[in-house]
């Protein structure tokens, strides 16, 4: 499904807007709410708007558990950290538990940590399906989405939910929820705007199945929705306008 707005504030809302709506329906089906949070810059609008009333208090914080998506490999003070991103504008503002927010940080390496994130996630789903209540995405300019970047081999994962490589252009490692992860949720939103990204969405949405290139095409839930919230600007290159 493509939604397609004219401003950034009306996308975020209706982000802002599915967000509650799957904390509410989850926490009334399970008694909680899983969600894996987006980095880069698409989500600032929306983190902020959820920190601030009327959505702050439509999320039911208590029984939420925040996961992310990806992160780069970076302390949580430093300016490229997904996690920093989303503590200042959002998890710092409302009342859920610490204790239930699992940044991609900690000590060791990368790897180890991928394991024991990937421990986590098998312990929070223990006993119930793997499934996420909601995930967010971004993609990048190239076609990328999390972390999962074209022509890494961490593409090619089908076992793993986490993995951690070195991504040599960006001179950094990444830490990533594999495709297979990903697939399970049960709602998974792109939030994708600007002309920058035009391209890439033509490709992923309307171009030849080639993963390898647009990474963003592994992204296909097996029983869950996939929404995209796009804008005008990111559409200008679709054939048939949405
Ligand atoms: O590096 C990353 O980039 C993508 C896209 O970021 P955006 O700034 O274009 O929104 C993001 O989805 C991912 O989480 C992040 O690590």
């Amino acid at each position: 499904m493509i939604q397609v707005y004219k401003t950034t504030e009306e996308l975020s809302k209706a982000a802002a807007d599915l967000f509650v709506q799957a904390a509410q329906e989850a926490v009334q089906a399970n008694g909680r709410f899983t969600v894996a949070l987006t980095g880069g810059s698409s989500p600032e609008q929306l983190y902020r708007m959820l920190a601030q009333p009327p959505y702050r208090d439509l999320v039911p914080w208590q029984q939420t558990f925040v996961f992310w998506g990806d992160e780069r490999w970076v302390n949580l003070e430093d300016d490229r950290s997904n996690a920093k991103m989303a503590f200042t504008t959002l998890l710092h503002h409302v009342p859920v538990p610490q204790e239930q927010v699992f940044p991609m940080w900690g000590e060791g390496e990368p790897e180890e940590f991928a394991i024991d994130y990937e421990k986590k996630l098998q312990s929070h789903f223990a006993n119930m399906p793997a499934q996420f209540d909601l995930v967010l995405l971004g993609m990048g300019d190239d076609g990328h989405t999390a972390s999962l970047f074209p022509g890494t081999p961490v593409l090619k994962e089908r076992e793993r939910w986490v993995q951690a490589y070195y991504l040599e252009p960006q001179s950094m490692y990444r830490i990533t929820l594999t495709a297979p992860c990903l697939n399970q949720a049960r709602k998974i939103v792109f939030m994708t705007y600007g002309e920058k990204k035009a391209k890439a969405l033509q490709e992923v949405l309307q171009g030849e199945h080639n993963p390898e290139t647009y990474p963003a095409q592994l992204i296909q839930p097996q029983q869950g929705e996939t929404v995209w919230l796009v804008d005008e600007a990111a559409t200008s290159l679709l054939t048939a306008q949405p």
